[in-house]
């Protein structure tokens, strides 16, 4: 799958957002190393901290599921209605829910570049000296 298509997986997925609050939605396509691709949306709550982030709702599907071994994730972000050409850039509870399954080195995140493009990015630029299952001994 090419870095287009799981792009376009997470604009897809990005309709599903539940928003009432924020009314910013956010989509999220999640490539496994087997080639399958879980989709997430960011589900809001009226007490607010119960918000679930649009990557961690495609992660924990997947791992649910069975999944471990992920390759790459598409984001995308923007106001109901607008079109998701800016960057929108994982939080840090999802970047160190990421850590927990990914390699720093090979997890690829997948962002608009804000000129209508898709920019890469490793998880070890997002995630720098990152604590990881390793520190526990794991
Ligand atoms: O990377 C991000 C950034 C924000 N949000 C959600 C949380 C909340 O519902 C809304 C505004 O922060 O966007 C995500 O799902 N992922």
């Amino acid at each position: 799958m090419t870095n287009q298509e799981l792009f376009e997986e997470a604009k897809k997925a990005r309709l599903q957002a539940y928003t009432p609050y924020s009314h910013f939605q956010v989509g999220a396509a999640l490539l496994t190393r087997s080639g399958k691709v879980y989709h997430g949306c960011n589900i809001e709550n009226a007490a607010y901290t119960p918000t679930n982030c649009a990557e961690r709702t495609a992660f924990f599907q997947a791992v649910y599921e069975g999944e471990r071994a992920f390759e790459k994730i598409a984001i995308v972000g923007a106001k109901e209605g607008e079109e998701p050409t800016n960057v929108c850039a994982p939080c840090g509870v999802c970047r160190q829910v990421m850590r927990e399954f990914c390699s720093p080195e090979d997890f690829c995140i997948l962002l608009a570049d804000g000129k209508g493009g898709i920019k890469e990015w490793k998880l070890r630029e997002l995630l720098p000296c990152g604590f990881g299952p390793e520190d526990l001994g794991e």
